[in-house]
């Protein structure tokens, strides 16, 4: 599925976070949205999905409006992975899991809901979690939960925000190598706001730069990823480093004493 956002604009009461936000993401590639603290990953994600109404513009998905859709439909197009927050999950892993089957489900579940969620689980390497409660799980182990949901929901459009940001090194290349998996063998299309710029390089096709709500660059990694576009967005000095397994962004010191 292919997914097109045209002048996303968006404010929190008069503070104006998003300004004219236009890209394209082509089914089968991941994308990744980067940029400083604040600039507005999150918030576009969640105007992509509708938690936040935009003030302005239009996502659509294989030419339909997404963001005229109802909820269930929505879920069967779009999975989200929020990033992880300290509330109350008063469900085991399993049963978490399961509830990103609710789109598909008729009055009760399937075996192929069962399966499918089974299969997940033991996907992300989560099988002996499977009877624990969120709340008792690591922050890592639950970042994998919310995957794992999202996985079992089989959209054709992953939203994901910063899937890796609570795991250790291991996790975040298992994770990112499942998530281009996805990508390249299912076809679907994966949106992700991620910190790690070296990571975002490896395992992007395509990478947006965000400066205070607008888009400053884009294009592929090598394009994106310079020096002079780390200058200018993060107030970094950097040293982009070119090597046969990718590209590597070495901070050396905030500009202007940042
Ligand atoms: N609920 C809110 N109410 C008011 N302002 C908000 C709210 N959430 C975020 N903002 C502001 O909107 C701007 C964009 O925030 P957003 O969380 O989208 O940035 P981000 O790029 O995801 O940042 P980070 O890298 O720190 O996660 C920031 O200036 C932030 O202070």
């Amino acid at each position: 599925m292919k997914l097109s956002a045209e002048g996303i604009t968006f404010s929190y009461g008069s503070r104006s976070v998003l300004d004219d936000v236009t890209f394209q993401v082509p089914e089968g590639q991941v994308t990744s949205i980067i940029g400083p603290n604040g600039s507005g990953k999150t918030t576009l994600i969640k105007c992509i999905n509708k938690v936040l109404p935009p003030k302005k513009g239009s996502v659509m998905v294989d030419g339909q409006e997404l963001l005229k859709m109802n909820r269930k439909n929505m879920a069967k197009i779009l999975g989200y992975v929020p990033q992880i927050t300290k509330e109350a999950f008063p469900l085991t892993v399993f049963e978490t899991v399961l509830m990103g089957r609710k789109p598909h489900m008729g009055w009760k579940v399937s075996s192929k809901d069962l399966n499918t969620v089974s299969q997940v689980i033991s996907q992300l390497g989560l099988t002996s979690l499977s009877e624990r409660y969120l709340d008792e799980l690591s922050g890592g182990q639950k970042q994998k939960v919310l995957l794992a949901r999202a996985l079992a929901q089989e959209p054709g459009i992953f939203l994901l925000d910063e899937p890796t940001s609570d795991l250790d090194i291991k996790n975040q290349l298992e994770v990112l190598q499942l998530v281009n998996k996805i990508a390249k063998e299912n076809t679907s299309t994966i949106v992700m706001a991620i910190h790690d710029l070296h990571m975002a390089a490896r395992f992007s096709d395509k990478v947006i730069l965000l400066k205070e709500g607008e888009i400053y660059a884009t294009g592929t990694p090598t394009e994106v990823l310079t020096e002079e576009n780390l200058a200018v967005t993060y107030e970094v000095k950097t040293s982009i480093i070119n090597t046969n397994s990718g590209i590597y962004v070495l901070p050396v010191e905030p500009i202007n004493g940042g």
